[in-house]
């Protein structure tokens, strides 16, 4: 039996309530020794899942620590699928410190990161993917991200990879059972069937794949730059953007003071905005762009949000940054056309064409909705693709992947080449085990530590 951990569960400071958590066999002896209920009942009383009241009372001093309600929450239904203790303290850190320096010296030890989550794992009651997602919805930082961690929460990953499986699983069967048994009367299988399972599992991957541009977008933000020659409203759209969305704004460790970068919501798809305009308006924006850090935010960008002043003319800056533009996914905003409109569009067709185009004005609030609705269209691709599509967010999920439709790609062209069986099956196990990665079912220990590692204390 695993030994029993302690963490606290809630995040330090002023909160109302703080939570400290056990998991382990010796959660409910450990409780045991350090509370004392109001209405006297022993231990074996506890009714699983009920608040008790009383008090917390270091058994050295009899001091009294703080006063509680307690829950226990008996093994295997449980989060972790062991017993579970939760003492529901005051907020603020005193009474949350203390109470955790007491169960550890009562026994308990320190949970590492992620080991709640984890020990659900290994116990089975979630698979790996489930218990990744745990960790990005505690980070999801916008109603769209946090559907889609929920939805792998709940299996809507695992679910698809463990059908793929299942078909590859089948696929292997036939196999082997026309390697073992070539002159039995069983349904020979012609190289014609296992080509169209090898196509149909092939074009499974690749739709799980498919969906990882945008489930990564929706995971860490649609990196957006916006840019133009000084005083053309990049400034008052970067605040008309936080304004609408009630934006988060986030420090970003190792930018320099002049470059700001926010996250804003738009329809959920959570945009990552560095606004150029932070950079010195005295200076040459281009030159800028040459500066080692502007130039990688730049480069970085999967959308570029290009600002020009709709009653000027363009001018030599403007076609410059343009220019820079040609081969980027990019919307252009003719910004200020509450004033008298004099930059033909025409203009801007003949050096960027095929770019979009909206016509604003940041200062009546003009045209914002048209460029949400683009940047919502160009996240799609058109169609808004909702809930049943389930999002590849996880980096470790798409090289799992990528491998394995590689490996199908092998089988398929042994197939094709009429190689013997025992080659396709190499092939095809070896898509099974990587697409095993992702639920956990093929992962040695050191992966899964390092995905655990990564977690937060007491989770
Ligand atoms: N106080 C408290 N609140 C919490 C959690 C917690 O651990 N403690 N959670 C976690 O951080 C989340 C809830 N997640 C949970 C998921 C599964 C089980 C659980 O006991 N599952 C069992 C039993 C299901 C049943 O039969 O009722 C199971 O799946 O076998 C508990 C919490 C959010 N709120």
């Amino acid at each position: 039996m695993s030994d029993t951990i302690v963490a606290i569960a809630t995040a330090p400071g002023e909160a109302g309530i703080g939570i400290v958590r056990l998991s382990g066999g010796e959660s409910l002896e450990i409780l045991d020794k350090i509370f004392v209920p109001t209405r006297g009942e022993s231990i074996k009383e506890y009714k699983p899942r009920r608040l008790t009241h009383g008090k917390i009372i270091d058994p050295k001093t009899n001091q009294i620590i703080d006063e509680v309600l307690v829950t226990y929450m008996k093994a295997p239904y449980t989060y972790t699928a062991e017993d579970v203790v939760e003492i529901n303290c005051h907020g603020g850190i005193v009474p949350v410190r203390k109470i955790l320096e007491l169960v550890l010296r009562c026994g308990a030890r320190m949970a590492e990161r992620g080991e709640f989550t984890k020990r659900a794992f290994l116990n089975g009651r979630i698979d790996l993917a489930q218990a990744e997602a745990v960790m990005d919805l505690i980070s999801a930082k916008t109603d769209k991200s946090f559907d889609v961690a929920f939805g792998q929460l709940e299996g809507s990953l695992s679910k698809e990879v463990k059908n793929i499986r299942e078909s590859i699983l089948e696929m292997m069967a036939h196999i082997t059972v026309n390697i073992d048994f070539p002159d039995e009367d069983i349904e020979e299988i012609t190289y014609k069937e296992l080509q169209d399972s090898a196509n149909s599992i092939y074009e499974r991957i690749e739709g799980l794949l498919e969906s990882a541009q945008t489930g990564k977008i929706i995971k860490e933000g649609l990196h957006t730059v916006i840019i133009g020659k000084p005083n053309v409203g990049k400034s008052s759209l970067m605040n008309a953007l936080l304004k609408e969305s009630r934006a988060i704004v986030t420090e970003v460790p190792g930018t320099t003071r002049d470059i700001i970068e926010e996250f804003v919501s738009i329809k959920g798809i959570p945009l990552k905005i560095v606004d150029t305009a932070g950079i010195r308006e005295t200076e040459d924006i281009v030159e800028k762009i040459g500066v080692e850090r502007s130039k990688e935010f730049f480069n970085k960008a999967d959308l570029v949000i290009f600002v020009l002043n709709a009653s000027e003319p363009l001018t030599d800056e403007d076609k410059q940054i343009m220019e820079l533009l040609k081969n980027r996914q990019t919307i252009i905003l003719m910004n200020k056309t509450d004033l008298p409109m004099v930059l033909d569009e025409e203009n801007i067709r003949k050096i960027l064409p095929n770019k979009k185009i909206i016509k604003i004005s940041v200062l009546e609030g003009k045209g914002l909705k048209e460029l949400e609705d683009t940047i919502v269209e160009m996240v799609y691709g058109g169609e808004v693709r909702q809930k049943e599509v389930s999002f590849v967010t996880n980096v470790r999920h798409k090289d799992a992947l990528e491998r394995a439709k590689t490996s199908i790609q092998e089988g398929i062209e042994a197939i094709r080449q009429g190689l013997p069986l025992d080659f396709v099956e190499v092939d095809v196990r070896n898509c099974w085990e990587a697409l095993g990665e992702i639920t956990g079912d093929t992962v040695g220990e050191d992966v899964i530590d390092k995905i655990f590692a990564n977690f937060c204390l007491g989770k």
